[in-house]
């Protein structure tokens, strides 16, 4: 499986500040925030599965933009995936006819444009031999982490997350783990703002790599505009064992 990086940052500010969405292969988003905006048209119109970590904006706002740019044009719904909790959230909030049409019932309720599809934590996908399964993780509103195996590896992204022993254990427990791709939020000198709004801080970072007794490369994602040169340099000041390296936007990571 190959996943390119669309957008990995915290917020925005410049051409190389996009939020947090990856394309999967051609056809698999995970999150779609505002990096989703890169893909063309006839890309966006590849999309059939989208994989939501949570509902904060960050990680969705391309997301109603993207159903009503292709919807036209496709033969069959783009399936959501996420949480009940994420998709009543999603439901209430943004497709209430309000802030955006709810496009799971346009044209019509037997032939929507989007479709939720409700993924417990703990639940596997398998999309074409591609196993995707719900991890936890612990944010400020319900969220998952996501593990994605293709059989003959692993990745694992741990979309916005606290100090989670929950996720260490699962990130432990794959047995071929490629690629970890982590959130490093806020720098430690922000560390009553990264509890606050339950991320992580490169102190908190380390200490979760410390636990970490499986070897993939590491890569931080979700870094604070403004915070991100700090939050590399207390990370590398740290010394982890991993070495991790910060995420870049266009990257592209294969397992
Ligand atoms: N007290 C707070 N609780 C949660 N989020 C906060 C708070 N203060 C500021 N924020 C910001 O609001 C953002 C919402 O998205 P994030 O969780 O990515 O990151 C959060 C912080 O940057």
């Amino acid at each position: 499986m190959k996943l390119k990086v669309l957008g990995c940052s915290g917020g925005i500010g410049g051409a190389q500040a996009r939020t947090t969405s990856f394309l999967v292969d051609e056809d698999i988003l995970i999150d779609c925030g505002t990096g989703a905006g890169e893909l063309s048209l006839d890309a966006m119109r590849r999309i059939d599965h989208v994989f939501l970590t949570h509902a904060h904006l960050d990680h969705i706002a391309c997301l109603p933009l993207l159903i009503d740019s292709v919807g036209d044009a496709r033969s069959l719904p783009v399936t959501v995936h996420a949480t009940p909790e994420t998709i009543r959230i999603l439901h209430s909030h943004v497709f209430n006819w309000l802030v955006w049409p709810d496009f799971s019932a346009i044209p019509d309720r037997h032939h929507p444009f989007m479709r939720f599809q409700p993924m417990k934590l703990g639940e596997s996908i398998s999309l074409g031999g591609r196993v995707i399964k719900a991890l936890p993780a612990q944010h400020t509103v319900p969220t998952v982490a996501y593990a994605l195996d293709s059989g003959e590896g692993q990745l694992v992204f741990s979309g916005d997350t606290a100090y989670c022993p929950e996720l260490i254990a699962a990130i432990n427990a794959q047995p071929a783990l490629r690629h970890l791709i982590v959130e490093t939020a806020f720098a430690d000198e922000q560390h009553g703002l990264a509890v606050a709004s339950r991320h992580l801080c490169p102190s908190m970072l380390l200490a979760m790599l410390e636990e970490v007794h499986v070897t993939p490369e590491v890569h931080i994602t979700h870094l604070k505009p403004g915070a991100d040169l700090r939050i590399i340099a207390q990370i590398e000041a740290g010394a982890p064992r991993l070495k991790p390296r910060r995420l870049q936007m266009g990257q592209e990571l294969y397992f």
